[in-house]
């Protein structure tokens, strides 16, 4: 018999009949044969309604019953819905996550969970019960209860079909699938038939709020394919597997995140481990950050700038100053008016020019780019919030994501191809029984042979960063990572790159002649550099690993260059004689997260 665990979201119970909707599909599912189990989050709005009762408290409250409050949400609901279902003639039993042993740590509010004990569910499964599980919370050793983070039920729900070894989740919701972008926000928005788990993850960490980002690192960790598709019609939706859509184009999806903060570090001194006592201070508070730039300073000194979400800045803000005097650092600036535009693809690794496309499409709407960085997988230029929708149709519009690539496969097609034997990647079943959410590292790799170019006094208007990679990709230089960061100075800012050694003295010769076009300061590149990548799942939502990784260069005094993240790799730029004793250190550190 099959396993089908079904998510509702909040919008899919907002409401009495909606919530019989959604008991109606369980109950025809298990009437075709299969064992049922339904997550389901708090209706509609409930859980914004219940973080504003707490703000009517006070402003400070204490996270343990903030969780304690939130989890609520999920217990109405789910009570509701085995009632409806018993009303609709079937039999069902809610259960909160304490009940299905939904183990977790003790962050509140930002739990992870180590496991999940099945023995209830299976043996009311077994009793021919449909089993409701309450999404988005568990309970830690203390049996306080916690909350997985916003959106955390389809993370419920992806961890319940891995440790059942479901034969499908699927996630209802109020929208057919998976759209090129925000169809709320785009209306031109095309949905697509299948992703894969590589473009979802860096999506939902980039804005695209349909799924949970670590819902999608654990479908690939366990290779559960993941369904989503409409409350509130049959029509089949968008599968997330293993597989792409197209093999050929270049970008897949778009996403924005409207509410993004920028911090910059003024006069960093440039020594190992200044970064890192930045950084470690940051992730000890469990805040996200993102684009991560350093700028290679003039005299001594460098400018580091990353992004935060813009309701984390008061904190992160608080948790730098007394950080900045300690490394003797001269300043501490934002911007809190800033949104970041992205691309992911996945078949942008092996495609020149997908960044100039990018930078264009922003300089023909008039688009100011502050801040830029790149990973494999995607691109990310930090904009000024009122141009932000601007942005996104620009970017929306030059890939051409409303047209269906003309190599796009159908789910079906997909599913025919494994039946003939195509190898897929399948999950690592030994994971089920380490703590579900621990970092699984795939390897660290080192690339030699590379070099970077800077650019100094970047005039900071639309159409500069287009013009320097566009004739860069006009002479034939193929680049690798970008990043444009902020230097406090009025007007103008630093762009570097990375290139294979032998390109380097054409790159710079390129340089040159933007830098003089443009009346910039001055260009510095260098070879004999290396890229040191730690690659895995979920590198980003663990926010350790890079604050390890700049922890264990400087304690073997290795200065960091660059730095680009995403949610499948971390890269360090660092000297070339350093990148074996580099690679060994984090062998070393990162051993226990290594899959053997
Ligand atoms: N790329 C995307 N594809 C589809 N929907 C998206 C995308 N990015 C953001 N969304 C938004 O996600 C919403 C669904 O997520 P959410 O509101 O959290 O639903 P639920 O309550 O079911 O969890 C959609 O209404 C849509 O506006
Ligand atoms: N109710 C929680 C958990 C959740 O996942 O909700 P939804 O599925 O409606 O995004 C929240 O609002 O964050």
């Amino acid at each position: 018999m099959s396993l089908i665990v079904q998510k509702f979201g909040g919008t899919s119970v907002a409401d009495v009949e909606k919530i019989r909707a959604a008991a109606r599909k369980a109950i025809r599912a298990q009437r075709q044969g299969n064992r049922v189990v339904m997550v389901v989050s708090a209706m509609g709005k409930n859980t914004d309604r219940l973080l504003e009762l707490a703000a009517e408290v006070g402003p400070n409250p204490p996270a343990r019953e903030m969780d304690m409050l939130l989890s609520t949400g999920e217990q109405v609901s789910v009570a509701l819905v085995a009632m409806a279902i018993h009303e609709l003639g079937s039999e069902a039993v809610s259960l909160t996550g304490g009940q299905i042993g939904m183990q977790t740590d003790s962050s509140f509010s930002k739990a992870r969970i180590r496991s999940i004990n099945t023995e209830r569910i299976n043996r009311l499964l077994d009793d021919g019960k449909i089993v409701v599980a309450a999404g988005f919370q568990g309970i830690d050793n203390d049996l306080n209860i916690t909350t997985l983070g916003r959106g955390g039920s389809d993370t419920t729900a992806v961890a319940l079909a891995a440790v059942l070894k479901a034969d499908s989740c699927e996630i209802y919701t109020d929208v057919d699938g998976v759209y090129t972008t925000d169809p709320r926000l785009l209306p031109e928005a095309r949905r697509v038939d299948v992703i894969s788990y590589d473009e979802m993850l860096e999506l939902a960490s980039l804005g695209a709020s349909v799924m949970h980002n670590r819902s999608i690192e654990f479908a690939k960790k366990f290779g559960v394919p993941i369904h989503v598709r409409s409350s509130f019609s049959d029509t089949e939706g968008t599968m997330i597997v293993t597989e792409q859509e197209s093999s050929s184009a270049p970008v897949s999806g778009a996403a924005m995140t409207p509410d993004e903060a920028r911090v910059t570090v003024l006069g960093v001194p440039d020594v190992p481990g200044k970064s890192l006592q930045i950084f470690s201070a940051i992730a000890e508070k469990k805040i996200a950050v993102d684009m991560v730039v350093q700028n290679v300073g003039d005299g001594g000194k460098a400018d580091v700038s990353f992004t935060v979400q813009r309701k984390e800045l008061a904190t992160t803000l608080a948790t730098l100053a007394p950080v900045v005097d300690a490394i003797g650092a001269e300043a501490l600036t934002h911007d809190d008016q800033v949104s970041k535009v992205s691309v992911v693809g996945a078949n942008m690794v092996q495609q020149a020019a997908v960044a100039s496309r990018m930078f264009r499409a922003l300089a023909q709407a008039d688009v100011n780019i502050h801040m830029i960085t790149t990973s494999e997988i995607k691109i990310s230029a930090l904009v000024p919030r009122d141009q932000a929708i601007d942005a996104l149709r620009a970017v929306h519009t030059a890939f051409s994501l409303h047209e269906k690539p003309s190599d796009a496969k159908s789910w079906s097609e997909i599913k025919a191809d494994r039946a003939a034997g195509v190898e897929v990647e399948t999950l690592v079943s030994r994971l089920r029984d380490d703590a579900l959410e621990a970092l699984t590292l795939t390897g660290i790799s080192v690339v030699e042979d590379q070099a970077r170019v800077t650019l100094f006094g970047v005039p900071d208007r639309p159409g500069i960063a287009a013009d320097m990679f566009e004739k860069i990709g006009a002479a034939g230089i193929s680049v690798d990572m970008i990043v444009q960061g902020y230097n406090g100075e009025e007007g103008s800012t630093s762009v570097s790159f990375t290139v294979d050694e032998d390109a380097l003295e054409p790159s710079l010769k390129v340089a040159k002649q933007i830098a003089a076009a443009h009346a910039m300061r001055g260009v510095q590149g260098g070879g004999n550099i290396a890229k040191v990548t730690v690659s895995g799942i979920g590198l980003r939502s663990h926010t350790h690993v890079a604050t390890l990784l700049f922890e264990t260069l400087a304690a073997d005094e290795i200065n960091v260059q660059m730095i680009g993240t995403s949610e499948l790799q971390v890269t360090a730029v660092i000297d070339s004689e350093a990148a074996v004793r580099a690679k060994i250190g984090l062998e070393r550190v990162f051993a226990e997260s290594l899959a053997k």
